[in-house]
């Protein structure tokens, strides 16, 4: 079935990864509409060229994403592959998240050199992450271990670890599978010690809103459980975010009879205070089930946190 008569352009960002998940998802879709024809067109985006500057100092709003919206927008591709978690919880007018695809596994890792886990690296150990979600969450089971920004993307990080001789490097489960290196993973983290990113693990296709051609196709793509799950992980974010970066941490779990429980944490920019917490409902109220969480987690000192944090980054 031809579903448009010109070729669907799929936008994506030129790092390792993107390209990955961009032919994966080409793979997808041309499965489904096998007389549909296909092409990818690569552009780069701010996040890809600023390598050196800390990532929480510059904000990652849209960093990745921008220069391909306005591609959107413009009408030179008709959709834009992201990682699900670098996706903004407020778009742009006139967009829209078309699919949240079959998340792959959600969890933090560990690529130890000196020890295969958080528990047996040795006193004041160095470990690079990127992210004040991923220091604050370890700092809590490690507060000796010397927590170190590293930027860039995959490979850029992985070299970084040896040049700096670091003791290790916490990164997303799904990139390091995604690009091969599972042989790399010394340790999963488990989510009761470092919750995910919002959405972390599944892949994110951002339309153009009212696009109803490109909906039809992309929506194939969408996974109801994952979508379920990340529905509510993004209600949460939103809420507590008020517009501004904040570290947050989140997981959706599907239960049994439609349940879904959502876990969820909140840090501070230094790292050293965490508020966590959990709701649980049916998964058709997922997005009333992140309003709830947050309701939850700024009573129980969230709020203190996010006041800071407005104080300090946004503006
Ligand atoms: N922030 C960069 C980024 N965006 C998505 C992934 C991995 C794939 C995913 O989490 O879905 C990564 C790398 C990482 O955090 O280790």
């Amino acid at each position: 079935m031809t579903e448009i008569n010109r070729p669907i352009v799929i936008g994506t960002r030129d790092s390792a990864l993107a390209l990955w998940q961009t032919h994966w998802v080409l793979e997808q879709l041309q499965a489904r509409f096998p007389e549909q024809r296909f092409e990818i067109k690569a552009i780069k985006t701010k996040g890809d060229k600023i390598l050196d500057v800390a990532l929480a100092k510059i904000g990652d709003k849209g960093l990745f994403t921008k220069e391909l919206e306005v591609a959107m927008l413009e009408g030179e591709v008709d959709m834009a592959v992201h990682s699900l978690k670098d996706l903004p919880t407020q778009l742009p007018e006139g967009l829209t998240v078309g699919a949240m695809c079959i998340r792959e596994d959600y969890r933090d890792v560990l690529i130890g050199r000196t020890a295969r886990t958080l528990a047996e690296l040795k006193p004041g150990a160095r470990v690079g992450t990127a992210s004040l979600r991923r220091k604050s969450q370890i700092w809590k089971v490690r507060p000796d271990l010397e927590l170190l920004d590293i930027r860039g993307n995959l490979q850029t990080r992985m070299r970084k670890m040896e040049e700096q001789d670091l003791d290790g490097i916490i990164l997303a489960a799904a990139g390091v599978l995604r690009l091969g290196w599972a042989d790399k993973i010394t340790q999963y983290i488990d989510e009761d010690v470092c919750l995910p990113a919002v959405g972390q693990g599944s892949v994110g296709i951002e339309i153009r809103d009212g696009d109803e051609a490109i909906a039809r196709v992309v929506g194939a793509l969408n996974h109801k459980d994952t979508a379920d799950c990340i529905t509510a992980e993004r209600a949460l974010m939103r809420t507590l975010e008020g517009g501004c970066q904040v570290p947050i941490g989140a997981l959706g779990k599907l239960g049994e009879d439609d349940s879904l429980t959502l876990h969820g944490v909140v840090a501070s920019l230094d790292g050293r205070e965490i508020c966590r917490d959990q709701v649980t409902g049916h998964r058709s109220e997922a997005a009333d089930l992140g309003h709830r969480l947050a309701d939850i987690l700024i009573a129980k000192g969230a709020a203190e946190i996010l006041k800071a944090v407005r104080q300090e980054s946004c503006n």
